[in-house]
């Protein structure tokens, strides 16, 4: 990556805007249920706090519309940092106003703050230039280490780099290096699992490696608009009715290229879409009227499993079918395993691919899972990201 990091800056006694990706679930009580994204942040603040810098801490959490709502506070992640790092991150009751302001001023080096959630202001989403050149002001230089929403032109993920000297976090550095080193130099066989509900979501990502893969296994609920293309019926099974001729397109393109194309032999059907629904297994050319495609089925596993078992390179994103529900999991379950197994290079995209390898078990044997579940997306669509794009060339 040609973009200059923390590394390549001098940040003793300077203070730096760094804007992360504290956009975390939280429980309905309020406890924060997956801390993956603040954890992943920590490499770049250490570094920061041991060289000294004055650290001030930005991000977005949710969608609070530009306005004030305090259901959307980062005080609770400001709590979690400060127990995380063993010193009080100084939670601001404003992005740009005057406690905002006061404490930027008062730090001291190695000092951390946390300024309120950027979203309060509608000029954030609309990368507002005064706005960016406000936030700017509390600091001498800019860091992003927000790779989960690096896909975003925003104020405080590009804009603000117009007024700073901008250079990349850790994460950032990590999540390009090592997706970036998949999509240009794969170890081979390169092997891309896309599923996940909807063609329309994932095309962009499909036709960007088409041209690089070998092999590009395709399951889930977006399979069955691949199967109404060969002239499969697929019941009530989830189906994008004017993606048919691009899905045909798509397999035509495959062939061409020599790339190995492979579609559900077997499903799982149901007679609903429901946790506890009536299921059974049919091949991929007798789904029944009336039944819907909520899974692969096992010969189906096989079949995905013996094609990822001799890898190089393996990049997924989207789960085989509905596995937040036990019954249609067993799919998004085998290919998780097939890929630990693997030992091949393996990339798992943000969302609810990851989601299912954590909640699985499999996270520990992945080499990476991503922050960013559009921004992951759009890396792999080969789109440039503003976050990333806005950032100080290296000399
Ligand atoms: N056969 C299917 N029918 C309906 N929905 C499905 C099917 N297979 C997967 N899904 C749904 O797709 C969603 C995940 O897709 P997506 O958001 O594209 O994945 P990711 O977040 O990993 O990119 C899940 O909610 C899952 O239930
Ligand atoms: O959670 C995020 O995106 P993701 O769910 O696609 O990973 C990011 O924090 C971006 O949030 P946004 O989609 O509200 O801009």
């Amino acid at each position: 990556m040609n973009k200059k990091t923390v590394e390549d800056i001098d940040v003793a006694g300077k203070r730096v805007l760094v804007r992360c990706d504290f956009n975390v679930p939280f429980d309905a009580e309020g406890n924060i249920t997956d801390p993956k994204r603040i954890n992943e942040a920590m490499k770049t603040i250490k570094y920061l706090i041991d060289h000294k810098a004055k650290v001030i801490l930005c991000s977005h959490l949710g969608r609070p519309k530009g306005e004030f709502n305090m259901k959307y506070s980062l005080a609770p992640v400001a709590e979690y940092l400060s127990k995380a790092l063993g010193q009080e991150v100084k939670m601001a009751k404003d992005v740009v106003g005057e406690s905002a302001k006061s404490i930027a001023a008062s730090l001291q080096d190695g000092e951390v703050e946390m300024i309120e959630n950027v979203r309060f202001h509608k000029e954030e989403e609309k990368n507002d230039p005064a706005f960016a050149k406000e936030l700017a002001s509390l600091a001498e230089i800019y860091v992003n280490d927000a790779f989960g929403t690096a896909h975003r032109a925003h104020a405080s993920t590009a804009g603000v780099a117009d007024y700073l000297p901008a250079v990349c976090g850790y994460l950032i550095q990590k999540e390009i290096t090592i997706m970036g080193g998949a999509l240009t130099e794969p170890k081979r066989p390169f092997v891309a699992i896309l599923g996940g509900a909807k063609v329309s979501d994932k095309i962009g990502v499909i036709t960007n490696l088409l041209d690089k893969v070998d092999t590009l296994i395709i399951g889930g609920g977006m399979a069955y608009t691949f199967m109404n293309a060969l002239g499969y019926s697929i019941g009530t099974s989830i189906c994008e009715g004017d993606k048919v001729e691009l899905a045909k397109d798509t397999m035509a393109k495959a062939k061409e290229k020599g790339v190995k194309f492979l579609l559900p032999v077997d499903n799982v059907v149901a007679t609903e879409y429901k946790a506890d629904a009536e299921n059974k297994v049919v091949d991929s050319d007798q789904i029944p009227d009336g039944w819907m495609g909520m899974d692969i089925g096992p010969k189906t596993c096989e079949l995905f499993a013996d094609a990822i078992k001799g890898a190089g390179t393996v990049v997924w994103n989207g789960p085989m079918g509905v596995s937040e529900w036990d019954a249609f999991a067993n799919g998004t379950i085998a290919v998780a395993k097939a890929v630990a197994d693997s030992g091949a290079i393996s990339i798992i995209g943000g969302g609810d691919s990851a989601a299912a390898v954590e909640k699985l078990g499999f996270a520990d044997k992945m080499t990476h899972i991503s922050t960013g579940g559009g921004a992951s997306l759009e890396f792999l669509e080969g789109k440039v990201l503003p976050g990333i794009a806005c950032l100080n060339d290296k000399d």
